[in-house]
């Protein structure tokens, strides 16, 4: 089994670069870190980027984990074999483009594209957003699946994710004592369906619904609060038309021993208990 570590960065196409960059800075509340005529690069901790906007192919999105061991993924490249799936092994120049010192790329049983990656640099300063959404870290990201069954039983077999929590077919998967770092929702799509940033409180969640709502950002859930994670969030559409999530207190399993994965029904009061309904396609009845 390939031991996913963390949760690294996102590689997303754009057809505007600096409009992404604006809302990333202006709005998201992101530093930018390092930009290029083709390349921007975001991030809302100390680590080289958690996003990257690459100009171009809109669909184009990629995923990456960390793997501790630089063995670990020359394992992986055999495990991934054993079930069919070849892998790219990244070049010096790939390498540098990603901030990393190594890493493989290869489509899930999805087609969704997955990195893993050894070493991912760190910069030793802190990130000094332009403006204050109380990020204090990447914390999770939203996967398509076209098949749920054959798609969790990669990532929970193949890959090391364990289920939490489901909602109806989809999965909120944790590969650390964080509640999930992945979701995977049954959709007609591939690739990353919402990006979650961690916010500091309840404060920052409700601050930003205000500061979105004024400068017309269109939200699509919220506020409300996640009875699976029990986080308090709000969701809303970047220009990009992908969906963007800050949450706050995502719980944590700590006894993974007693820890039975919850099954919650396909309906608006598992996404929130407070009774907010999503206005996104994946999370409707
Ligand atoms: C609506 C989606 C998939 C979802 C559901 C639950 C949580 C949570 O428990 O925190 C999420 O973060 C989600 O994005
Ligand atoms: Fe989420």
């Amino acid at each position: 089994m390939i031991n996913l570590h963390d949760i690294c960065y996102l590689r997303l196409g754009c057809r505007d670069l600096d409009e992404m960059v604006r809302f990333a800075t202006e709005i998201l509340g992101l530093e930018l870190r390092q930009k290029t005529a083709t390349h921007a690069y975001l991030r809302g901790d100390s680590s080289a980027f958690n996003l990257c906007y690459i100009q171009g192919d809109a669909d184009y999105d990629v995923s990456a984990f960390e793997l501790r061991e630089f063995v670990e993924l020359e394992q992986a490249e055999r495990e991934l074999a054993e079930v069919g799936i070849q892998v790219h092994w990244g070049s010096k120049a790939e390498c540098t483009e990603r901030h990393v010192e190594a890493f493989i790329a290869f489509a899930d049983s999805n087609d969704n594209r997955i990195e893993l990656v050894y070493r991912p640099h760190q910069t030793g300063v802190r990130y000094f957003p332009s403006r204050d959404a109380g990020i204090t870290e990447f914390g999770h990201f939203g996967l398509h699946s076209r098949d749920i069954k054959r798609d969790l039983h990669f990532w929970t077999s193949v890959l090391s994710a364990c289920v939490s929590d489901k909602i109806g077919d989809g999965a909120l998967l944790r590969i650390d004592q964080v509640h999930h770092k992945i979701a995977l929702f049954p959709s007609d799509k591939v690739g990353v369906q919402h990006v979650n940033f961690q916010v500091a409180s309840i404060d920052d969640v409700m601050r930003s619904w205000y500061f979105l709502q004024e400068r017309g950002v269109p939200i699509v859930f919220g506020p409300g609060r996640h009875p699976t994670s029990t986080a308090m969030f709000i969701y809303f559409l970047g220009p990009d038309r992908r969906v963007y999530e800050y949450s706050s207190g995502v719980k944590r399993i700590t006894d993974e021993a007693s820890y039975t994965p919850r099954q919650f029904e396909m309906k608006p009061s598992s996404f929130c208990m407070w009774g907010a309904k999503p206005n996104v396609e994946e999370f409707s009845e």
